[in-house]
């Protein structure tokens, strides 16, 4: 019989957020400090600018910090772009590889995500891999060869639950308000999960797999309460200390 796996809520706060947005961090990280944090573990993903002042912010140890991405080599000449190792340095413990608004804006294939995220974990990183469908994938009804394609692509062959988080992310859902059935999101959660238990064994069995796209307060008890669902990945409503702490709350039902 396989533990059950302790969910989590992560936020993306994308390309927003300056000094002024440490204090939803406060409060996120105050919220969490009740018995509500016993439930749950929670990660928010800042804009890299904002990662080491967040890290001296939070004194308190009720939530992580994650990147949002990070190159692929370890160091070297990549104008404008950010190692793991630097990310581990500003007091990142996650970070988010092969985000949909990656994969479309920076062209990146299943094998740059993998080799991204065997980079995070040289840097001590644990890899939120994210995968998803689109709108055009979707109505062609290619949602399960799709993330069967990228989900096994995109994973190094050593995952472990400690380094590893799988985000699965339908992109049309993503700051749209849409959201799948939640009878859409157990069919790819329940295909998610056969697969990487094909694939790692009893290392797939304990991976913990987000749901992300438009979670929101209203939405976070039916979509976080779905089989095969282990948390959230959360992007606008991760803003907001009230909204992020509001989707937390629903593991006091769950
Ligand atoms: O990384 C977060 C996802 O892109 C979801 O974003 P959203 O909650 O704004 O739809």
């Amino acid at each position: 019989m396989t533990p059950a796996i302790r969910p989590l809520v992560a936020g993306n706060w994308k390309m927003n957020g300056t000094g002024g947005s440490l204090a939803e961090l406060s409060a996120i990280a105050a919220g969490l400090s009740s018995d509500l944090g016993q439930k749950l573990d929670a990660v928010i993903c800042v804009p890299a600018t904002l990662l080491s002042r967040a890290a001296e912010t939070l004194v308190s140890e009720t939530i992580d910090l994650g990147g949002q991405d990070c190159h692929v080599k370890e160091s070297g000449a990549h104008t404008g772009d950010i190692s793991a190792a630097m990310l581990k340095e500003a007091g990142a413990s996650h970070v988010i590889v092969g985000h949909s608004e990656r994969r479309t804006d920076h062209h990146e294939t299943d094998e740059l995500i993998r080799a991204k995220t065997e980079t995070a974990w040289k840097a001590g990183l644990a890899a939120i891999v994210c995968v998803g469908e689109t709108a055009a994938e979707r109505q062609e009804k290619r949602t399960l060869e799709i993330i069967g394609r990228q989900l096994l692509g995109s994973l190094p062959d050593n995952v472990r639950n400690d380094t590893t988080v799988i985000a699965y992310e339908p992109v049309w859902a993503i700051g749209t308000g849409q959201t799948p059935t939640a009878d859409d999101v157990e069919k790819v959660h329940a295909f998610m999960r056969s697969e990487l238990i094909a694939r790692f064994g009893s290392e797939g069995a304990k991976l913990r797999l987000l749901y992300g796209g438009s979670v929101k307060p209203a939405n976070a008890v039916e979509l976080l309460g779905v089989s095969n669902v282990d948390g959230a990945l959360v992007g606008g409503a991760s803003l907001k200390a009230t909204d992020f702490l509001a989707i937390c709350e629903a593991y006091r039902i769950l």
